[in-house]
């Protein structure tokens, strides 16, 4: 057989494991030494020693000079679609003003709201190319894309078609997510529950169009109660809709319990999420999604607690939370950073996080996340000398080569001129 490519002398080859990857088990990482990987038809079609990739023939051979391939990253939460930005509120953070009485005061995520609905479909669409194509440099090849700036069905409608348009391209796999309720827009101030109508009221259109998998919505202090979001995730699921929620992010709610209770597919933030739901949590098929950046970027000290999670029980995935407020950085490998030194990570779980239980946070675990023969080529060479070296070496990008089924969609243009660090 004649490969297409056939990547040779990796030093490390990543191989996590079948997942969701659960407490104990996201400790173990299979590494290969000295491998090869080779390609045919976009598919991973073998993968073993460099020695025995000797004889093999291949259209394109890449040697990997010692580096280290992992599969594609997976963003499991982003706000990847809106308009404007929001650099004006450096000041009043600096200031101290917190997250939510930003938003009380019509700024934070309703600022968003405002210029997004004013950017059209297709300025939408420009700019999320850019910001997918910085994600793509930074070694992501699948993520999950969230509507939540328009706040009234036009505009959410806007953005979802963004996403299904960036689908359509296919550079990167996009799972797309309803978060109609994402905050409370000003022309709804004190009728939470007739917002939530509406947003309910759209779901079918979603479900016709099949404009996302999941819904999605931020259930915190001043925007969703416990209750509404029950309302709100039962009617998801009746309509088919897989469930997914912003919980315990600032104040210990119960969200967290009830991404237990509703089956959802993913908890995300869960900052302040109580002993007793994170037990539910390491007792359920719910995947915690953890954002450290977020926590970083609104200058808190506390962040979510990783370790009593996972040695809880429970499966642990990290995303950046790409977003234009609380969180903006498409550079996953600084979140991987975050992780190691805030959440008190194993290099090897971090890689679980970002890959095999990623997938899984977004229903992607059967496609996305790992390399094996049959599967996806989606991979990443990495210039660094073993795979500890990325959460070690922060805030800068350490792609060297982005494959997305087989093709390169990423490349740094400097490969040849910089050797590898050494350990
Ligand atoms: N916390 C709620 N939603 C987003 C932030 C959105 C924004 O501030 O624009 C988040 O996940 O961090
Ligand atoms: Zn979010």
């Amino acid at each position: 057989m004649i490969y297409d490519t056939l990547i040779n002398r990796i030093g490390q080859l990543l191989l996590p494991a079948e997942g969701p990857l659960k407490g104990e088990d996201m400790k173990q990482l299979v590494v290969l030494e000295d491998a090869a990987i080779a390609i045919k038809d976009g598919k991973v079609a073998w993968i073993g020693q460099n020695e025995k990739a000797a004889q093999m023939e291949a259209r394109q051979v890449i040697d990997a000079m010692g580096r280290v391939v992992s599969p594609g990253l997976v963003d499991p939460h982003t706000h990847l679609v809106f308009g404007g930005s929001r650099e004006g509120e450096l000041a009043m953070k600096q200031a101290g003003v917190p997250y939510l009485e930003i938003l009380k005061q019509g700024g934070g995520i309703l600022s968003t709201v405002k210029a997004t609905r004013a950017t059209s479909e297709e300025g939408l669409l420009e700019k999320a190319k850019f910001f997918l194509n910085r994600m793509a440099s930074h070694g992501v090849t699948t993520l999950e894309a969230k509507s939540g700036y328009g706040l009234d069905r036009e505009t959410e409608l806007k953005q979802l078609r963004v996403v299904s348009r960036l689908k359509e391209e296919g550079a990167l796999d996009i799972v797309s997510t309803f978060l109609g309720p994402h905050a409370i827009p000003p022309e709804y101030k004190d009728r939470p529950d007739e917002f939530l109508s509406e947003m309910i009221g759209m779901l079918d259109d979603v479900v016709r169009d099949d404009l996302a998998s999941c819904g999605d919505i931020f259930c915190e202090t001043g925007v969703f109660t416990v209750e509404q979001s029950r309302r709100f995730m039962k009617a998801c699921l009746e309509l088919g809709l897989g469930v997914k929620i912003h919980a315990d992010e600032i104040d210990s709610l119960g969200g967290t319990e009830l991404a237990v209770e509703m089956g959802a597919i993913s908890a995300d933030h869960l900052v302040a999420a109580s002993e007793e739901g994170i037990q539910a949590l390491a007792d359920s098929s719910t995947i915690a999604v953890l954002l450290p950046g977020t926590t970083f970027y609104l200058g808190k000290d506390e962040y979510a607690k990783a370790r009593a999670m996972i040695d809880s029980g429970a499966a642990v995935s990290l995303a950046t939370d790409f977003n234009p407020g609380s969180c903006v950085t498409e550079n996953l490998q600084m979140i991987m950073s975050l992780a190691g030194l805030k959440l008190k990570m194993t290099p090897e779980e971090i890689w679980n996080a970002v890959t095999v239980n990623a997938a899984w946070a977004i229903g992607k675990g059967e496609d996305a996340g790992r390399l094996e023969v049959g599967k996806d080529a989606d991979l990443v060479l990495w210039d660094v000398p073993n795979y500890s070296y990325i959460p070690y070496h922060y805030g800068v990008n350490h792609a060297n080569l982005v494959m997305k089924r087989g093709e390169k969609i990423w490349e740094r243009g400097d490969a040849h001129v910089f050797s590898v660090p050494q350990s």
